[in-house]
């Protein structure tokens, strides 16, 4: 497989049953290129995130791919994750840095501000995290990122750029294009008709064709 610039980066269903999505997060890590997980569940308790991490992180990290866990860095460490990712609401940055340690992913959402990723990007985020770049049922998503935020970004600096939000095979060619490091999705993966493997085949294609 051809390695390309930009990568996908999967992100879980808001809510999963761990031994049901196991043989899902598979199929899609066996499919092709993949960066890394990140582990999202919303609204559950600390021990469910916990069962979730013990369930999925080894098969994220046996295939060499980063496990990384949304909003609690205590338990990314506690767990064994490779990193954590904080939005502007969660844990601070400096804060989710001494939890997890400098050897760890720290990723923060910058929304479509310049000046927060600035702010992440001195600090010592190890990506940003721009979006929403298109409508999305999956959050209710206060920020339009467009993509000339990623050009000018990726221009200008060194650190990594994420792009999230409502991104699919079809519409993610600009996005690629503008110079986003990692295309963050869910629906366009878990929700695909073929299954995830089918999804992240069609990704790295349009990956691969734009470009070039
Ligand atoms: C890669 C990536 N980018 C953005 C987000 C959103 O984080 P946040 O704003 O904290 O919202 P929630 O995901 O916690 O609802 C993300 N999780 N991952
Ligand atoms: C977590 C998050 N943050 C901004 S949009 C979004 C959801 C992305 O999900 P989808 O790829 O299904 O639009
Ligand atoms: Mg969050």
């Amino acid at each position: 497989m051809t390695e390309t610039a930009c990568r996908l980066y999967l992100v879980t269903p808001p809510a999963l049953e761990p031994a049901a999505f196991a043989p899902k997060l598979t199929e899609a890590l066996d499919a092709g290129d993949v960066a890394c997980v990140q582990l999202r569940l919303k609204d559950c308790s600390d021990d469910a995130v916990r069962r979730a991490c013990d369930a999925l992180r080894p098969i994220a990290q046996e295939r060499g791919v980063a496990f990384i866990l949304n909003d609690h860095p205590e338990l990314a460490r506690e767990t064994g994750c490779d990193g954590v990712h904080v939005g502007q609401q969660d844990t601070s940055y400096a804060q989710a840095r001494r939890i997890v340690g400098n050897d760890a992913i720290v990723g923060v959402t910058c929304h479509d501000s310049r000046h927060l990723a600035m702010e992440a990007g001195e600090a010592g985020a190890d990506y940003v995290a721009f979006g929403a770049f298109f409508p999305t049922t999956t959050k209710d998503a206060a920020f339009k990122a467009e993509p000339e935020l990623l050009r000018w970004w990726s221009e200008l600096m060194e650190v990594p750029c994420v792009a999230i939000g409502g991104i699919t095979q079809e519409n993610c060619g600009p996005l690629v294009s503008a110079g986003a490091d990692f295309l963050a999705v869910v629906g366009a993966v878990w929700n695909h008709p073929d299954g995830p493997g089918a999804a992240v085949r069609a990704f790295n294609a349009a990956i691969a064709a734009a470009e070039g």
